[in-house]
């Protein structure tokens, strides 16, 4: 008989700082992480390096359906590492031209349908922190705990800013914040899964605290629930 491993789910805005809690949530539990934009972000890299159209629905499906994809999970003093098609992509899948690339082909049903079960085979015991933008509604809809995170729009620009200073050329905080709102834009009004809290989500607005404070409040999120044993 499978066992049935608890799932917390983080969903949000880009920027919210989904991914940085998710990652230290998993770190503290001892629990696996599934970073699902991870999954959008190469499919829409590898239809990049395999000159396959955004638009391109049964193509784009093929290629999810068949992502030669690793992930190496993090270790102490390592992050975790993306592995595509054998070449190492951790950083260069995470600029705003594949963000935006991600969010297109998110946006198509046929591709959202050939991630699923990809997504979904990452809850194993002892657990599974998952963030995104469909975990607590679509993917994972039982979990027993769903947070939805969220910032303003200024400030989930001026945190991007911060993180690529310096990494990418050319960075500037108008052009992030106006990617972030075309981002936001398009993940909230597709027609498939789109960008909202689920009706038993708790929201969050970090807009004002700090990742330790965030971290605290599903901490006791955590322990109300008596989910992490
Ligand atoms: N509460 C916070 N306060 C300040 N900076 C934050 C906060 N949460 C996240 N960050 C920073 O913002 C950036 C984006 O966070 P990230 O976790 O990648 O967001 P998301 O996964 O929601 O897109 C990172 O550099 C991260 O360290
Ligand atoms: N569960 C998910 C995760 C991401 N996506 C899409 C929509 C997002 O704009 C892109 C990239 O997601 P990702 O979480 O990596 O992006 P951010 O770190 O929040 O900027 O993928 C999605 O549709 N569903």
């Amino acid at each position: 008989m499978k066992i049935i491993a608890p799932v917390i789910t983080i969903d949000g805005p880009s920027g919210s700082g989904k991914g940085t809690v998710a990652g230290m949530l998993a770190k503290r539990l001892g629990w696996n992480l599934l970073d699902s934009g991870a999954l959008y972000r190469l499919l829409a890299f590898a239809a990049y390096n395999h000159g396959v159209d955004l638009t391109n629905e049964e193509l784009l499906k093929k290629l999810a359906a068949h992502l030669d994809v690793q992930f190496i999970a993090a270790t102490d003093g390592q992050l975790q590492r993306i592995i595509l098609e054998g070449d190492e992509v951790s950083d260069i899948i995470r600029t705003e031209s594949i963000g935006s690339g991600a969010s297109q082909v998110a946006a198509l049903p046929a591709v959202r349908e050939a991630l699923l079960q990809r997504q979904r085979a990452f809850q194993e015991p002892p657990g599974l922190v998952a963030d995104g933008r469909d975990m607590g509604t679509v993917v994972f809809p039982d979990a027993p705990l769903k947070i939805f995170l969220t910032a303003s729009a200024e400030e989930r620009a001026r945190r991007r800013y911060l993180q690529l200073k310096g990494k990418v050329d050319g960075v500037s905080l108008s052009s992030l914040l106006d990617e972030i709102r075309a981002r936001d834009e398009r993940d909230t009004q597709r027609a498939v899964a789109p960008l909202k809290p689920a009706a038993d989500a708790i929201q969050l607005d970090s807009t004002e605290l700090s990742i330790d404070q965030v971290l605290e409040r599903i901490m006791s999120e955590i322990a109300i629930r008596d989910i992490a044993g």
